[in-house]
């Protein structure tokens, strides 16, 4: 479980300070694909695995396009027929007529069941990939992402490379086969003519192409737009109680009326360029119809055409009227996908640098004596952590990580599951370097409790037994026992069947403190890692809460960040961190006795802590370092 404390990090929280817009990962990579090498990877990976439905949908396009072409020579032959008084004839043609556009329905409704099928699976396949990357990735790269960000990229961007996809198959494949067939039918009817009608089609192209160019630069910024509204709103609402307490709300009504203003301004771009696809298709074929009912009616007055052939001829103009505008529609649709898929590829192109080595062993947690060789730490953005920490956590050994704000206490802690790797020295487990053994292996060997625990949205039974799938009612409830929440929780109207809210809104602090506990003594993993909680709970919960470390300590390898000294009296050992170095260590006597930070430290707590109400707190030494 990642460390709340890390994941909250980026930016500060005061409101009404932050930038309008956060960076945004997602966005900064540059567009260097072509529409090209996109849609040729979208076929490959999401077309190619339904290449059978998308051949049937192909198939049954080739039916519809076929049927099409064939009305305008029924209409030539029915119109020459009533000319020439043929009733026989009549009823024939009409009988085609009726044959031809049920062909066409059933190939029509086939076609689109099996592309609007393809559809859901791309979709699903889209999604499930990009979680799975997400939660694979390393730690760094997500806590670096706003999540809202994430979010629009899973509900809108899977959908427009879905609708994409599915457009281009079903229009670039029926109605570019209709218009085809169409056209052939035109020159059937007579060549003349078909060329005059057709000039216009080329110039349709050129025009709808640049339509597409706007449409497609529109739909990108539109999306960025929606990524950076999911993330203010998704902020305002999880930061809802500081919001309120600042008295914020119209800065954060601010904030998100700009941004959606944004997607509305880039929506409307969008839909203006692609409704221009229309007017310009219907404009250019009215003008190619207009000249062939000229030059057509001129000929059929010269004797030169039959009625049958201009009508048959118009009608064919006119049936080809509304594919073409499909297929004008489609490129500016294929062009939204084309920039959602540039926004989802990054996503999916995710290798975590944190994994588990070719060929890695599982951890022996024989011996989880716990070592830190010379680690140096920076993170991404080149803030130095960590400069040279050597520590030792001997087996079933309690150690404790003290020292200012910001000195790299939780640094040094999330090297033991490998949230983050050391950029040079090692962190070993039994003589065994974390980085040689399975990921799986060494995050089962730890448990984490943090601060702030983090609960899911469901029963305090799931989140008891979460990564403990198989406990049984029993060990859950032993292990609330033991973390002291047994009581609290056979309390609730249904007990551990009580769903915890949103975030476990519904407890209180000391009460969520106590169920991440039990959660960890259920995973009764040999290491602790345990960055001590400092809000303020009130004395009965906090010597509730620490008895229950306490029970959890024994017996385990312990390194745990002590915000309050008075806790860790009688740790074994105690390192003393300041800028990224070990500064001082021993135990609390002899740190007090050699008079530098630690003494400072434990000066100033001392003289704080009867004004914080903490004095009862002091009984407790002996029973969290668990002897
Ligand atoms: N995700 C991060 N990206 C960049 N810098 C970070 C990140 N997390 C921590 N830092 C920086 O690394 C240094 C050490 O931070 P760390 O959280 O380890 O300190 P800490 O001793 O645990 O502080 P605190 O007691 O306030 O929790 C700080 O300068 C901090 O600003």
């Amino acid at each position: 479980m990642p460390s709340q404390k890390t994941d909250a990090r980026p930016g500060p929280d005061s409101p009404g300070n932050r930038p309008d817009s956060v960076p945004n990962p997602l966005s900064v990579r540059p567009p260097e694909l072509t529409t090209r090498d996109v849609l040729s990877r979208m076929a490959r990976e999401y077309l190619k695995p339904h290449w059978r439905l998308a051949v049937t949908a192909l198939l049954a396009s080739v039916v519809v396009a076929g049927a099409t072409g064939v009305l305008p020579l029924l209409i030539k032959h029915a119109l020459d027929n009533i000319v020439g008084s043929d009733s026989w004839m009549l009823m024939l043609v009409a009988a085609g007529a009726i044959g031809a556009t049920a062909v066409q329905a059933i190939a029509t409704y086939i076609s689109k069941v099996n592309m609007n099928t393809i559809g859901q699976h791309i979709v699903a396949t889209i999604q499930q990939s990009m979680f799975a990357r997400i939660v694979h990735a390393d730690l760094a790269w997500v806590s670096g992402t706003h999540s809202g960000r994430f979010l629009s990229s899973f509900l809108y961007d899977a959908t427009r490379v879905r609708d994409s996809i599915t457009t281009s198959i079903i229009d670039l494949g029926q109605n570019f086969l209709t218009v085809l067939a169409l056209i052939g039918a035109m020159f059937y009817l007579n060549w003349q003519l078909a060329l005059m009608g057709t000039t216009v089609i080329p110039v349709i192209a050129v025009l709808v192409r640049q339509l597409g160019r706007r449409t497609r630069k529109a739909a990108k910024q539109g999306m960025e737009g929606s990524g950076n509204l999911t993330a203010v709103i998704s902020e305002a609402l999880s930061g809802i109680r500081v919001v309120k307490a600042y008295d914020q709300e119209e800065t954060e009504i601010a904030r998100t009326t700009r941004r959606i203003m944004e997607v509305r301004h880039h929506a409307l771009r969008a839909m203006k360029s692609r409704a221009m696809a229309s007017p310009v298709t219907g404009t250019l074929s009215g003008i190619g119809i207009a000249a062939v009912i000229y030059f057509g009616g001129r000929s059929v007055q010269t004797g030169l055409l039959t009625i049958g052939d201009l009508g048959g001829f118009l009608s064919a103009m006119m049936l080809a009227y509304e594919p073409l505008k499909k297929l004008a529609n489609t490129q500016t649709l294929m062009q939204e996908g084309v920039a959602a898929a540039i926004r989802i590829f990054p996503i999916l192109d995710i290798r975590p640098t944190i994994a588990s080595p070719e060929g890695a062993k599982k951890l022996e947690v024989a011996n989880s004596a716990i070592r830190f060789d010379n680690v140096h730490f920076h993170y991404g953005d080149g803030t130095p952590a960590l400069n040279g920490i050597d520590i030792e956590v001997p087996m079933g050994h309690t150690v404790a990580l003290v020292g200012p704000s910001g000195s790299g206490k939780s640094t040094i802690l999330n090297l033991v599951p490998r949230f983050y790797d050391p950029t040079t020295g090692r962190v070993t487990i039994g003589g065994q370097d974390v980085r040689e053994v399975t990921l799986g292996s060494l995050r089962a060997a730890s448990s984490l409790v943090t601060q702030e625990p983090f609960l899911f949205d469901d029963t305090i039974k799931a989140n008891i037994a979460y990564g403990s799938p198989d406990a049984t009612d029993a060990e859950i409830e032993e292990a609330a026992r033991n973390a002291a929440a047994h009581e609290f929780i056979a309390g609730l109207p249904r007990g551990y069947e009580t769903t915890v809210g949103e975030a476990g809104f519904k407890l209180s602090g000391g009460q969520r403190q106590r169920i991440a506990i039990a959660r960890a003594m259920l995973k009764n993993a040999s290491i602790l890692l345990l960055d001590e909680a400092t809000s303020a709970l009130d004395t009965a919960s906090e010597m509730q809460v620490q008895s229950a470390l306490a029970r959890l300590m024994q017996g385990r390898t312990t390194l745990v960040i002590a915000h309050r000294l008075s806790t860790i009296k009688h740790a074994h050992n105690i390192y003393v961190i300041d800028d990224g170095r070990v500064v001082e260590q021993g135990s609390h006597e002899e740190l007090v006795a050699q008079g530098g930070l630690y003494a400072e430290l434990s000066r100033s707590q001392f003289i704080e802590e009867p004004v914080a109400g903490r004095a009862a707190s002091d009984e407790l030494p002996q029973a969290v370092a668990g002897e």
